[in-house]
C-alpha cells in the first residue's frame, strides 16, 4: 500500500454538484491477486504453450519425432513476425512465429493481427515476447529493407490516434506554464509533483458518445496546484463516468430520502457519496486510514453531512460489527483483488439487506463471491439467500485485459 494520493477528476453529468471527489490510486485500491488456485488458468494457459510450442500444428507428427533445428526455437531479442491466435490467461496474446508455429504469448496482442515482436523472455518450451504498436510505418530499421513491401499488413496502434487528444492537448498546453509551478516528479531524485495522468475512455451506453476520465497520480496532496488543470479539462465535454451511473441505476432509490447505503470498502467514498444526496445516510468502511480522512474531506468539499466514514478492517469483523448503523437497504460493496473475507461473506447473508450492488476488479474473485451470496458455502453449511439480477462490464482500463464488474444482487 502507498500513501501517494491521486487527484481523480470526476465530472459527472447527472451529478453537477459532484465535482471534486478523490479517488485512491490503484497501485492502493487494488491488491496483487494473491489467490490463485493450483487449476487456475495460467497454468492451464502455461500447458497449452508448451504442448503448442513442441507440437506446432503446422508440424505435427513428423515433427514429433525431428529433432527441432536451431532456427525453430527463438532466441532472445531476436524480432519475428507473429500471427496472433487468441488470448490466454491475463490477456496476453497466443501468437504463431508465421513461418514455425512456435508458440509465444505477447503483451497487448489481439487476435487476428499480424505484427513484428521481439523475444524477451525465453521459458523451456515457450516465450514471452514484447511489441511495440505505432504508424504502419514503424518497421525495425534493420527490416525495413526486406519487409517494406508488406509494411501495411501489420497491425499497430493501440487506440484510436486522437481520441485522448483534447484532454493531452489542454494539459499539454498548460502544465509547463512556470507560473503555474507545477513539475514533473523524478523517480530518482523524489523530487517534483506530478507523476502520471491517466486517461480511461468509456461511451454513455444509452447516447453513445464517448466518455473519458481523468486521473493525476502526484507525489503530494496539493489540490490548488491542479486547480488549472482541472478547469481547462472540465471545459471538454467527453469528461465523465459511467460507472456511478450504473450504480444509480441499480440503486433504484426511492427519492424519498428514507433508505440506508453501507459502502463497504469506501475507499475516499466516492460511491456512497454519489448517492448520498438521494438517501438518509451513507455509512463507509474502510481499512486505510488516508482514505477515511479522503472520504471526510471529499463530503465536505461537496456540503454532505449525512455520510458518516468509519476505519476498520473488513476482514476482521467480530460480532460488534454492525452495531455503528442501522440495517442498511443498499449495501455497496467495492473490494480489492482478493474479495470478500468468508466473515463478512457470513455477516452479509445473516444482515439480509434487500438489495447488495458488488463492484469488483477481478472477475475470479467476484464469481466466487457471488456464487457464496447466491448458493451459500456447502462445506460451512451457510446457505445463500440472493440472487443475480444483473451484471454490467465496465471497460475501466481500455486496452488492457482488466475490466470493473458491476452486479446487482436482491434478497430473494
Ligand atoms: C477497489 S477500492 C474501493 C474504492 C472506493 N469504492 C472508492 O470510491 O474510492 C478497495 C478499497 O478497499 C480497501 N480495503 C482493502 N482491504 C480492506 C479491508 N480488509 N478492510 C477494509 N477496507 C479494505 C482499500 O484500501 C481500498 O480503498
Amino acid at each position: 500500500m502507498t500513501t501517494m494520493p491521486s487527484h481523480g477528476l470526476r465530472c459527472l453529468n447527472s451529478y453537477p454538484w459532484l465535482q471534486n471527489l478523490r479517488r485512491p490510486p490503484p497501485s492502493y485500491s487494488r491488491s496483487s491477486l494473491s489467490s490463485l488456485s493450483s487449476s487456475s488458468p495460467l497454468e492451464d494457459s502455461e500447458e497449452t504453450q508448451s504442448d503448442a510450442a513442441t507440437n506446432p500444428n503446422t508440424n505435427s507428427n513428423t515433427n514429433n519425432n525431428k529433432k527441432k533445428t536451431d532456427s525453430y526455437f527463438p532466441k532472445r531479442g531476436q524480432t519475428l513476425e507473429l500471427v496472433c491466435e487468441s488470448l490466454a490467461f491475463k490477456g496476453k496474446g497466443l501468437c504463431k512465429v508465421a513461418d514455425t508455429g512456435f508458440v509465444l504469448m505477447c503483451h497487448r496482442a489481439l487476435p487476428g493481427e499480424r505484427f513484428l515482436g521481439r523475444v524477451t523472455r525465453k521459458k523451456d518450451n515457450y516465450a514471452e515476447m514484447e511489441f511495440s504498436f505505432g504508424s504502419k510505418t514503424w518497421v525495425p530499421g534493420g527490416l525495413l529493407k526486406d519487409k517494406q513491401s508488406n509494411a501495411s499488413d501489420y497491425a499497430l496502434g493501440l487506440h484510436a490516434p486522437g481520441f485522448f487528444d483534447k484532454v493531452l492537448k489542454a494539459i499539454q498546453d498548460c502544465w509547463r506554464d512556470p507560473k503555474l509551478g507545477l513539475s514533473p516528479y523524478d523517480v530518482r531524485s523524489h523530487v517534483g509533483f506530478l507523476k502520471h495522468l491517466m486517461l480511461r475512455t468509456g461511451r454513455d451506453v444509452n447516447t453513445g458518445l464517448p466518455e473519458l476520465m481523468v486521473n493525476f497520480v502526484t507525489s503530494s496532496h496539493r489540490p490548488e496546484l491542479l486547480k488549472p488543470l482541472v478547469e481547462k479539462i472540465t471545459a471538454i465535454p467527453e469528461v465523465a463516468e459511467v460507472l456511478y451511473g450504473i450504480i444509480g441505476d441499480y440503486a433504484d432509490l426511492k427519492g424519498d430520502g428514507s433508505e440506508i447505503v453501507l459502502d463497504l470498502f469506501c475507499g475516499t467514498g466516492t460511491i456512497g457519496l454519489t448517492l448520498a444526496r438521494r438517501v438518509k445516510h451513507v455509512y463507509g468502511y474502510e481499512v486505510a486510514p488516508q482514505a477515511i480522512s479522503d472520504a471526510c474531506r471529499n463530503a465536505k468539499m461537496n456540503n454532505i453531512h449525512n455520510a458518516t466514514f468509519i476505519q476498520g478492517d473488513l476482514n476482521k469483523i467480530d460480532v460488534d460489527f454492525g452495531k455503528d448503523f442501522p440495517k442498511p437497504d443498499i449495501i455497496i460493496s467495492d473490494p480489492n483483488r482478493p474479495g470478500m473475507h468468508m466473515k463478512l461473506i457470513k455477516y452479509l447473508l445473516k444482515l439480509q439487506a434487500p438489495r447488495i450492488i458488488y463492484v469488483s476488479c477481478n472477475p475470479a474473485t467476484c464469481a466466487r463471491d457471488l456464487d457464496y451470496l447466491c448458493h451459500g458455502v456447502a462445506e460451512k453449511n451457510i446457505e445463500g439467500c440472493y440472487k443475480l439480477k444483473s451484471l454490467q462490464p465496465v471497460d475501466m482500463f481500455p486496452h488492457t485485459p482488466h475490466i470493473e464488474c458491476v452486479c446487482l444482487l436482491e434478497l430473494q
